[in-house]
């Protein structure tokens, strides 16, 4: 029986994450500053602080600086953005990134713009995801890159596929589709209000889902041959961790797929590592002139 290319995020992650760490390696030799990141936790979200966790653990082992921050679940806005404001002036952090989920007290687009565009490692904030939307990406979102660089890494090509997107959420599929129609795809992004999803899936030779809700995409849904993203993160009551695709009865129709764990999700810690790099090597620069 016809079986898919398991696509190994964990490896590529573990390899874009050793040529980073070399990066600040030679950095150091010439006696440039290491990358320092920020990380700041509002709250006591479970599954928040699992990530935050290991986003510091691959900073370190990379030889970047890490300083993390937490704050209680009831602290003011104005508190957040007093420390934002701090660390947008501290000359040894290149990257902040501002935890999501938030309490609900508090407004994520104002949390959001507060951060200088040059230290928005998430590329969260409007002007980098203005500047992805008009083909000039700076520091471009983290989970959707990383989504690309497994492509590139499988040599799938997005040029001239239909590609399909499932979930539209500021941090995985607005961006998503941009990268995707950057990479010249034709793109289509699909919600809960749209009409017939499984038709628009008939037609996806790439199909990149980030909806939140275990096995949704069943396998008679998808094109024979097609590819297939899975970004979703769920965590059954048994523990077990899964994605949005039923992955066991797709991997027998499709040509490549992402697991979870070990896709999308290592690729995101990389790729977060990777733009720190680069954010502090842009304000390096900066700093020189
Ligand atoms: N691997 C990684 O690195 C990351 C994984 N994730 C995971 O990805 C998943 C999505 O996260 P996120 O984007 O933040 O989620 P959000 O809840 O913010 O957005 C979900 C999107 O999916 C749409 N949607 C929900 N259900 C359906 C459905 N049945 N059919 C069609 N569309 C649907 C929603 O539509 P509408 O807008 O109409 O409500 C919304 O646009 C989660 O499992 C999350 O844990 C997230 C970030 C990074
Ligand atoms: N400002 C902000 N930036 C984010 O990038 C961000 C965020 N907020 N909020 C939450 C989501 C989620 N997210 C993940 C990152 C790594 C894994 C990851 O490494 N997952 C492992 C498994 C982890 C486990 O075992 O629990 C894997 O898929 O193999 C998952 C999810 C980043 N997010
Ligand atoms: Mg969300």
């Amino acid at each position: 029986m016809h079986t898919a290319t398991i696509i190994n995020g964990k490896e590529v992650a573990a390899q874009l994450r050793r040529d980073i760490a070399g990066m600040v390696r030679a950095r150091a030799e010439q006696g440039r500053m290491c990358p320092g990141l920020a990380v700041i936790l509002v709250g006591e979200d479970a599954a928040s602080k699992v990530y935050v966790r290991s986003k510091i653990k691959a900073c370190e082992e990379a030889g970047f600086l890490s300083r993390s921050f937490r704050l209680a679940a009831d602290t003011s806005q104005q508190v957040l953005l007093a420390l934002i404001d701090e660390l947008n002036e501290d000359p040894q952090i290149h990257g902040i990134l501002v935890q999501l989920p938030l309490p609900d007290h508090m407004h994520v687009p104002a949390v959001v713009e507060r951060i200088v565009p040059a230290k928005d490692v998430d590329g969260f904030h409007p002007y980098n995801l203005g500047r992805l939307a008009a083909k000039s990406p700076i520091l471009r979102p983290c989970t959707p890159y990383g989504c690309m660089r497994l492509l590139d890494a499988y040599g799938i090509s997005p040029m001239g596929k239909n590609a399909v997107i499932v979930g539209a959420s500021n941090i995985v599929g607005r961006p998503a589709a941009l990268e995707l129609l950057l990479r010249g795809a034709t793109v289509t992004v699909c919600h809960v209000k749209t009409r017939d999803l499984q038709a628009e899936l008939a037609r996806a030779d790439i199909v990149l889902v980030a909806i939140g809700s275990p096995g949704f995409i069943k396998a008679e849904w998808l094109k024979p041959g097609a590819t297939v993203i899975d970004v979703g993160i769920n965590r059954l009551a048994s523990g077990k961790l899964v994605g949005d695709v039923d992955f066991e009865s797709a991997r027998d129709k499709v040509a490549a797929i992402t697991p979870v764990p070990g896709g999308v999700g290592p690729m995101t810690i990389a790729c977060l590592l990777q733009n720190t790099l680069e954010a502090c090597e842009a304000l390096d620069v900066a700093q020189a002139s």
